[in-house]
Parts: structure tokens; sequence; C-alpha cells
């Protein structure tokens, strides 16, 4: 029986540790055991009881405060991830060797440790080569995607992800409670898929054309080949943890978000505003 896995990943600050809490407390009500484990060699805070932490085998101040090896923060997050998957032995003495089991990975949240350094590649091969299903979760501030531009950029910072880890993904708008009725409206919009009608407009309210032109031909990537897909989710509705979580089951079975999809036939979309609520 296959395994399953959830690397929580996301900026700094996007809610991945509230949001392993968060599952871990539905897990609970729904009998559901989802374990945690803390793969943040810098983590201070968390609220959800820990299966596993990374900070027994390596911290971020045994890093920082060797004088041979001087790292600041940065330098020092990537050389413990770097002795980390050295030393994965130990992530799987500590996963041992159950069946059905469900664990989400709480990641670091400096991104260039999914878009350009191998590291966390090498612990999902390793993941699944001990039979584990692997979705990643990519958590963006829904408060940071309220304009146009933003949006689209955070769609890529997900995205690069994407490439590096080649795992199924979904995309994650979190703290959406924090939003105002106005900008949960504007969401919506950005979230239902047009992201070409999006990005269509901002060439026209753009003083920058060119950005805007670039812009156009980002999102017609992302848009026709549906490569990018957020869940917009509510930590305080059961409801709406309930539907993520079942998107995610799809995707471990099926891996179906992952697929690149055939380009959608789009007609006119140079004629065809968007016509924004403000
Ligand atoms: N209102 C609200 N606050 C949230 C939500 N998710 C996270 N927060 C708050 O945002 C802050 C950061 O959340 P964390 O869960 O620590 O974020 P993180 O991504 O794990 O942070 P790093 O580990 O530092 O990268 C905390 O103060 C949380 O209480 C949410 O859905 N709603």
């Amino acid at each position: 029986m296959p395994r399953y896995a959830q690397l929580v990943l996301g900026p700094a600050g996007s809610g991945k540790s509230t949001y392993c809490s968060s599952m871990v407390k539905h897990g609970e009500v729904v009998k559901r055991t989802i374990n945690v484990v803390n793969l943040d060699p810098a983590a201070e805070h968390f609220d959800y009881p820990v299966f596993a932490d990374v900070r027994e085998l390596i911290e971020i101040d045994d890093a920082m405060d060797d004088q041979a090896l001087r790292f600041g923060p940065n330098g020092g997050l990537i050389f413990c991830m770097e002795y980390f998957e050295r030393n994965l032995e130990w992530l799987q003495e500590q996963l041992g060797d159950g069946e059905d089991d469900y664990f989400l990975f709480d990641c670091p949240g400096q991104i260039e440790l999914y878009t350009h350094v191998p590291i966390m590649r090498r612990v999902v091969n390793q993941l699944q080569n001990w039979n584990f299903r692997v979705c990643g979760v990519f958590l963006v501030d829904a408060q940071f995607c309220v304009e146009q531009s933003k949006f689209l950029s955070g769609m890529l910072t997900a995205l690069s992800s994407m490439i590096q880890l080649e795992i199924p993904f979904i995309h994650v708008l979190s703290k959406v409670d924090l939003l105002s009725k106005r900008d949960k409206k504007r969401l919506k919009k950005f979230v239902d898929p047009d992201v070409y009608q999006l990005a269509s407009s901002e060439i026209s309210n753009s003083f920058l054309g060119r950005y805007g032109q670039l812009n156009k031909a980002i999102a017609s990537v992302i848009y026709d080949y549906s490569l990018v897909k957020f869940y917009t989710l509510d930590m305080s509705k059961e409801d709406s943890i309930t539907d993520l979580l079942g998107e995610i089951d799809l995707c471990m079975q099926y891996g179906e978000d992952f697929d690149v999809k055939e380009p959608k036939e789009v007609e006119n979309n140079e004629s065809e505003d968007f016509h924004d609520d403000e």
C-alpha cells in the first residue's frame, strides 16, 4: 500500500505551519491521522504535534554559530538542507515503514530551495523510492494577489517550483479571511481561470506597455496549457479544508493537475476586455 505526503511549500510567512496545524485538527475531526514533519531547521514556532523534527538532526544555529563556516541565515539554511539531504536515512528512520500513512512536510520558506537548488528534488525522489505519493501544496498569501501583476507573479513563483520538483501541485491562496469584501471579489476573478484576459487588461491599464505585453505572453502560456490552478482556502471553514483535501487526494491518486493539458482554443482574445469592478 502506498503512503501519502504533502510537501507544504510557499514563501516565508505564507501560512505553511498554520496550514499544517489546521490539517491536523481537521484530521482529528474526521478521524484521519495526519502526521507532520518539520523540515525547517530555522523553525521557531508551530503549534502542531510534531511527528519528526529536522532540528534534531541539524539546526540553523549549528551553521550560523560555527566560526569556520560563518554563514548568515540564508547560506546557513542551504547548508542545513544539504546536510539533511546527505543524511536522508535519518528521515527514513523517523518515518518508519508503515502503510497508508499520511504525512505533511512543513518546509522552509526560502523559495530558492525549490526553484534552483536541487535539494528538495532529491528529497522528493527519495520519498517516491520509499513508496510515497507526493503532492506539492504551494501556499501564497492572498493579500499579495489582489492586483493583477502580483497575482501573475505569484503564479510564476509557484510554477517555477513545480517545474523543478516535477510532482503534482495544488496552489493554495491562504489568509483569505483577512481580505476585504472588495478584494475577495477581485480575487475570485483572478482565480476563475481566464488569466489570459487578466493579462490583456493589464495592457490597457499599465502605463508600462512593455510589461503588459510580457504579462500577456506569460499568462497565455500558463492559461492555454492550464499549468497553474489556485485553490482559495479559508482555514476557519471545515468545508473549505475538506474540499481541498479531496483535490489533493485526487492529485495524489492520478497526478491529474500535473498533466500538461493540450492548449485551449483561444479566439479573439485581443478584443475581449477584462472589466474590473473598481
Ligand atoms: N488571519 C490569518 N492568519 C494566518 C493564516 N495563516 C497564517 N496566518 C498568520 O500568518 C503568520 C505566519 O504564519 P505561519 O504559519 O507561521 O507561516 P509560515 O509560512 O509557516 O512561515 P515561515 O515558516 O516563517 O516561512 C502567523 O502570524 C499566522 O498566525 C490565515 O489563514 N488567516
